[in-house]
């Protein structure tokens, strides 16, 4: 079914939006949910049926009782309220059972798309946005929709069922008794108008309140060296607290406001009942009719409250989940770059020659970092680039990812442009090895075998003896089953890094990507992590990025980007008998190096 697309705003839901919303949660799976609803909607009826029927009873149990005692009378009547009981009760159970079971389904198939949705976002959604935030939509979407299909369910399809029938009991046992109890309503509806209005405005603050402080907390505790390196504890606490403040202060305005709606009920409800007794009393002390109607009507009304009132809050309630369901729906509807069109070929595993011709990109618009790259690697050689911090690096490598494309100008791998080729085939091509490890919790073997899903355990080990990670990882008591903790924390940097190339070694991709592979360790452990690269390059297409130079003068080529271009190009004698940029910046390291280091500057020479 093709509904209206939620639109993305920051505003309190509109009705409309309220009526797309609901009609997508209840009915864009429909076909799927039918048997369920139908079961659902057969235990509502029948539990409405049955309040119905109590309540019906009531009159033939007062007359039973007090106008024409029998005991066959009595028995009948209460053994029927028995019966009707058991059933309404079996029934409320089958009922929140199936609906509970349509709703958890739907909500998880909604979170499902959300969750897919999210992996065809391409790099730049995720750096636009806090973590925190993303994380918060795809959750809370999927509490505001279970919690809209709750309610929804239960006020809709039970409450309005069985308030039907209950008002249906009243009229057939008496019209005008009934008229006065269901004038009250119309004035219920009327005067929740306001406070809707009013909820609606206070969940959509609290709402953003609520992420903000998500944000800034999951920064305190991602950040926590930091934190408590600088003694930052009193900044981060009243920073935190003040965002707690304003969260609580809002939380309680909306009690208010939700609250507001129950006084109103209860005081129309007694109003109504007043009214009722006051005719009752009239019919049957002056006109001389039988009590059984009253005492039915009565409990109709008195059995019709409960739902009523739930009827009335409804909407107001349906607002906080709502505000929640429509982050969900906006993350649906939201585009999908990273979508491959329909029937786009992958790309045959190359040999590894990439290339750049004329391009240009920038992140933001009008801000060129890329300004015409012209850059060629071979198949199986080493092509370095080096350059001012800034310079365009890791946006060349961004680019060979395609977690950008080009504004102007081509990326080719072998020739074919990679825009012409499925992202997927393109990635399968590259592998990346950078400074900033990421680990996932799990285990060492998980992390390694992420490299290649469905990997054997002897080819997991093969990639990390080759990634010189095999002895320490069966230095730890539980070998390759050790969990590595969130962001592989429990591990040293230099093993963050082996276990990265070991990734690298079990995906066996043509074109290798270092990024500031060593750049953050300490001297035993690069020469440990300088080894494995150095097996990992054999043979294939590499392009590293690193700031110290003896760690690239080997490299077949060497470019060196400044400003958003190619400036220079050679081998590492080439460039310094060239005594252009690339002589300067080595000779400005260089006497850097041996001035820090103090001891034989030919040391920092490469072997
Ligand atoms: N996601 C981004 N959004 C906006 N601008 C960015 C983004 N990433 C990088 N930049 C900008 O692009 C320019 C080039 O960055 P890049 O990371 O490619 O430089 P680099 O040569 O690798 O630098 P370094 O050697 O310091 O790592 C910088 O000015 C940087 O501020």
């Amino acid at each position: 079914m093709k509904a209206k697309p939620v639109p993305p705003s920051r505003e309190p839901v509109s009705n409309d939006e309220t009526v797309s919303i609901l009609r997508r949660l209840l009915l864009s799976d429909g076909k799927r949910h039918w048997k369920g609803y139908a079961l659902a909607f057969s235990f509502m009826a029948m539990m409405g049926a049955c309040t119905a029927a109590l309540a019906y009873l009531m009159k033939d149990a007062v007359n039973a009782i007090f106008i024409h005692p029998t005991p066959e009378g009595v028995w009948l009547v209460s053994g029927a309220v028995m019966l009707l009981s058991i059933i309404k009760g079996a029934s409320a159970y089958g009922q929140s059972i199936t609906m509970s079971r349509v709703g958890n389904r739907i909500v998880a198939d909604n979170q499902k798309r959300a969750f897919d949705k999210l992996m065809l976002q391409d790099v730049s959604f995720f750096a636009r946005r806090h973590t925190a935030e993303v994380s918060s939509r795809f959750n809370a979407g999927a509490n505001g929709a279970r919690g809209t299909l709750d309610l929804v369910i239960s006020s809709i399809g039970r409450d309005m069922l069985s308030l039907l029938m209950l008002a249906t009991v009243a009229i057939v046992q008496d019209p005008f008794l009934a008229l006065i109890a269901l004038v009250v309503m119309p004035v219920a509806v009327f005067g929740t108008r306001k406070l809707i209005r009013r909820a609606k405005g206070l969940f959509t603050t609290g709402f953003k309140s609520g992420v903000k402080l998500s944000s800034i907390a999951l920064e305190v505790f991602q950040g926590i060296r930091t934190v408590k390196a600088y003694t930052l504890e009193p900044e981060m606490r009243t920073r935190t607290h003040a965002y707690i403040d304003d969260v609580e202060r809002n939380a309680n305005r909306l009690v208010k406001t939700q609250a507001k709606s129950s006084p109103l009920m209860e005081t129309l409800g007694g109003l109504a009942i007043g009214g009722v007794i006051l005719y009752a009393g009239y019919n049957v002390i002056v006109v001389g009719k039988s009590p059984g109607e009253f005492f039915s009507v009565l409990t109709a009304l008195l059995l019709a409250y409960e739902p009523a009132k739930r009827l009335a809050r409804l909407h107001v309630d349906l607002v906080t989940h709502m505000m929640g369901a429509r982050m969900l729906f906006e993350l649906l509807d939201s585009k999908a770059p990273e979508e491959d069109p329909p029937g786009m070929p992958d790309l045959p595993r190359p040999h590894g020659r990439v290339e750049f011709s004329g391009v240009v990109f920038g992140y933001r618009p009008g801000e060129p970092v890329l300004r015409g790259i012209d850059l060629v690697a071979e198949p199986g050689q080493t092509t370095a680039l080096v350059g001012q911090s800034g310079g365009g690096k890791t946006t060349v490598i961004n680019l060979i990812e395609r977690f950008y494309d080009p504004q102007a100008g081509v990326v080719t791998f072998d020739g074919v442009d990679t825009r012409a080729v499925t992202r997927r085939s393109v990635r399968a091509a590259v592998a990346l090895v950078s400074q900033d490890v990421y680990l996932f919790s799990g285990t060492v073997r998980d992390n390694i075998g992420y490299g290649r899903p469905g990997a054997t355990e002897e080819e997991i080990v093969a990639a990390a003896r080759a990634a010189h990670a095999h002895d320490f990882i069966m230095g730890f008591e539980t070998g390759y089953d050790t969990a590595v903790g969130e962001h592989g924390a429990q591990l040293s940097g230099g093993q963050r890094q082996r276990i990265a190339i070991a990734r690298a070694f079990l995906k066996n991709a043509p074109i290798l990507l270092l990024d500031e592979a060593t750049a953050a360790l300490d001297s035993e452990s690069e020469a440990e992590v300088q080894k494995a690269l150095h097996e990992l390059q054999h043979q294939r297409t590499t392009i590293v990025i690193a700031h110290r130079l003896q760690t690239v003068v080997r490299a077949d080529k060497i470019c060196v980007i400044d400003g958003g271009r190619v400036m220079e190009s050679g081998t590492h004698e080439e460039l310094l008998a060239r005594k252009g940029r690339y002589y300067g910046f080595y000779h400005l390291q260089f006497t850097h190096e041996r001035d820090t280091a103090g001891d034989d500057p030919s040391a920092l020479l490469p072997a």
